[in-house]
């Protein structure tokens, strides 16, 4: 048999350091210097910079996961979570944050919504990033969305947006959150509030483009920070007639919302002074989006069309990458 070329995998585009602009990165540095092994790489055409796959030594103590049992919290009307605390080991919250943070493109989205005649810009008060992709299409081994029946190309037409595969590093969290709640997940959408200031307001993840009853898991590293739950209006029940929840979330933590939960309830993660949060707080959710419509959200609202931000560790903050 003569000598085939390696197919180009998802997985062979792990393989060694593969472009100049990682070798020429002065923060390219292992996250141990005992490290020997070489890093490997997730590639892929619509990511800015090659992402960093995680060391083997964060892999073997994330594998221990979840780290304790869940608390169902399902007394109050409507409400179906899961609390877990914490889901990810102990060991790893903050080599893995610190992994994330470095890591990761983060966006600052800036969008304009209209009421009537009147267009507000909104800037978007916490870093974001997304990747994934809803159930109608997949990636095909060597990167190209497809149609997930058919397995063809589906053509630049199909997505106004560019989908992100998930990479390595955040693809391991999500097989073991899948393990451990029995859920399904195709997107894994990524914030960091980096001060106090960085927040979201009350909403429900209840679009219809996750359909009904949608389960959403959402960890948290870094900084504590308090995420706040309301019972939405209802013509029986006013919203005042439900008790508020506050439950600070802290690092290595994990909430499962599922059931009725997004259909009744909002969240929050209001802006806070003091404490810890000026050392930054990661939040990871894992969803399944069902169609196309799910893509295109995600990434016009967590990617959206201006510059990457990277973080910079000499500078302590998120900075603006120009040119690309
Ligand atoms: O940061 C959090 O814990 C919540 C984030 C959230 O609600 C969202 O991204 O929809
Ligand atoms: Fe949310």
């Amino acid at each position: 048999m003569a000598t085939t070329k390696r197919p180009r995998t998802l997985d062979s585009f792990f393989s060694p350091p593969p472009s100049k602009k990682i070798k020429a990165d002065p923060q390219d540095t292992p996250v141990s210097d005992t490290l020997a092994e070489p890093r490997q790489y997730s590639v892929h055409p619509t990511y800015p910079f090659n992402i960093a796959q995680l060391p083997a030594e964060i892999i073997a103590i994330l594998n221990f996961a979840p780290a304790a049992e869940p608390t169902i919290m399902n007394s109050q009307p409507d409400l179906d979570l899961l609390y877990y605390q914490p889901y990810i080991p102990k060991d790893v919250w903050s080599p893995l944050f610190d992994f994330l943070r470095r890591e990761l493109p983060f966006y600052r989205v800036k969008y304009t919504i209209k009421r009537g005649p009147t267009e507000t810009l909104i800037n978007t008060p916490r870093f974001t990033t997304v990747f994934g992709l809803d159930e109608t299409a997949r990636f095909s081994p060597t990167g190209v969305v497809v149609d997930a029946t058919s397995g063809k190309p589906c053509g630049q037409t199909s997505y106004r947006c560019r989908p992100r595969p998930i990479p390595e590093c955040i693809d391991v969290l999500r097989r073991l959150t899948e393990a451990s709640t029995g859920c399904t997940f195709n997107f894994a959408l990524v914030n960091y509030y980096a001060t106090g200031s960085d927040s979201i307001s009350y909403h429900s993840d209840d679009e219809r483009f996750l359909g009904t009853d949608p389960a959403i898991a959402s960890f948290t590293l870094g900084a504590k920070r308090d995420f706040l739950l309301k019972h939405k209006p209802t013509e029986a029940k006013h919203e005042s007639e439900v008790k508020a929840i506050k439950l600070p979330l802290a690092s290595g933590g994990m909430i499962l919302m599922k059931g009725r939960t997004q259909s009744n309830w909002l969240h929050s993660i209001p802006k806070r002074k003091g404490g810890d949060a000026d050392k930054g707080r990661i939040n990871i959710t894992f969803r399944r989006a069902m169609v196309k419509g799910g893509t295109e959200n995600y990434y016009r609202y967590n990617v959206g069309e201006g510059g990457v931000h990277r973080w910079n560790e000499a500078r302590g903050e998120m900075v603006e990458e120009t040119g690309k």
